[in-house]
């Protein structure tokens, strides 16, 4: 069974693309974002030359890719996509790149998950617009030969900028983290959406959904996509307040967009480790997640919402947490009461 309120891309965000804005003036939300973004498109189109490189980064769900695919449309360019783990090789990234024209975007989702020596030949391509490529067999005919390529502007994506190298993130001109989105962003997103499906929703079930959305776009059309299979078979396709719960109830996420999985981790840190500190590692295990993905995908929100702190010595719960799961009172380690 696929997590509804996951974060990350799943099967059934098959439409996602159709629901993508494409202009900046229709990104909704990341409101500084964008209006330096204006800035720097304006300023670079002016001038008549390829807009700065841009690093994206923040959890999943957020918005990098489809703000990319805006970069290249505002800068009138194409854009060309890969992601770092599927570049294995050098040789792999010269043949994208020789592909470039002048003003073209090329998009790089994962780029922390780069090989080296594949990044080796962007740190040229970033800063001199050329690169360096080796030709030849044996030791006496090998040489190498430099190839300039267009002016182009690099987007790179990542979850963990953290995990960026210093030359490769200090080449990025423009560094730019998304932000969780708030309430009323979120309620405008569903609104597009439901327009963009032709779907009659009430705005008290916008609230709703968002409320549930955990600041995250793609989660938003997710919930509103499964909300509205409900009021189409129970209420003749409008979405109502009361489908819009019911439905929501149903799909067991709460009122802050928690699941089941949060329910595990908070539940794991507060019984198996008095509320912490503990490592990540230690929770990791006790649950039977991966570390990398707790860290990415379900801790960010709850430490956006006040459930836990990230201290020195691990992870801690806080009183939040043990009173929105039903705890009595923190050193009450056993009053769990759902
Ligand atoms: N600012 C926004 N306005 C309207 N819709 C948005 C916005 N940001 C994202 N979305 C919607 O959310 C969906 C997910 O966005 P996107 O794929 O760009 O996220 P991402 O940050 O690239 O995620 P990942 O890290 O998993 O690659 C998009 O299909 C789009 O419909
Ligand atoms: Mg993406």
């Amino acid at each position: 069974m696929e997590r509804i309120v996951s974060n990350e891309k799943e099967r059934m965000d098959e439409g996602e693309f159709s629901l993508r804005p494409q202009r900046l003036s229709e990104y909704i939300g990341q409101r500084q974002l964008k209006d330096n973004l204006r800035v720097f498109i304006d300023a670079a189109k002016q001038r008549n030359e390829a807009l700065d490189h841009v690093l994206l980064y923040g959890p999943p769900g957020l918005g990098k890719t489809t703000l990319s695919y805006i970069l290249a449309n505002e800068m009138g360019g194409h854009l060309k996509a890969t992601s770092g783990p599927s570049i294995e090789k050098s040789g792999d990234l010269a043949a994208i790149l020789s592909t470039l024209e002048a003003g073209d975007v090329l998009f790089i989702d994962e780029i922390h998950r780069l090989p080296k020596q594949v990044e080796e030949i962007l740190y040229p391509a970033m800063e001199d617009y050329c690169i360096d490529i080796v030709v030849g067999k044996d030791s006496a005919s090998v040489r190498s030969i430099r190839l300039d390529l267009p002016p182009f502007t690099l987007v790179g994506a990542t979850t963990r900028a953290g995990d960026l190298t210093a030359p490769l993130r200090d080449r990025f001109g423009i560094s730019a983290q998304l932000e969780f989105y708030e309430l009323a962003d979120l309620e405008e997103i569903i609104c597009r959406t439901a327009r963009v499906m032709d779907t009659h929703i009430d705005r008290e079930a916008v609230h709703e959904i968002a409320l549930r959305s955990r600041g995250t776009p793609r989660i938003a059309n997710r919930l509103f996509r499964r909300v509205r299979d409900f009021a189409q078979v129970l209420n003749e396709g409008v979405v109502s307040k009361e489908v819009a719960s019911e439905a929501l109830d149903r799909l067991k996420v709460d009122h802050l967009g928690l699941d089941s999985v949060d329910h595990k981790y908070i539940k794991g840190i507060i019984e198996r480790f008095k509320g912490g500190p503990v490592g990540l590692e230690a929770i990791a295990s006790s649950i039977g997640e991966e570390s990398m993905t707790l860290e990415d995908v379900y801790e960010p929100y709850l430490l956006q919402i006040g459930f836990i702190n990230r201290t020195p010595r691990g992870r801690v719960v806080t009183e939040k947490a043990y009173a929105h799961f039903g705890y009595l009172h923190s050193d009450d380690l056993f009053s769990f009461e759902s």
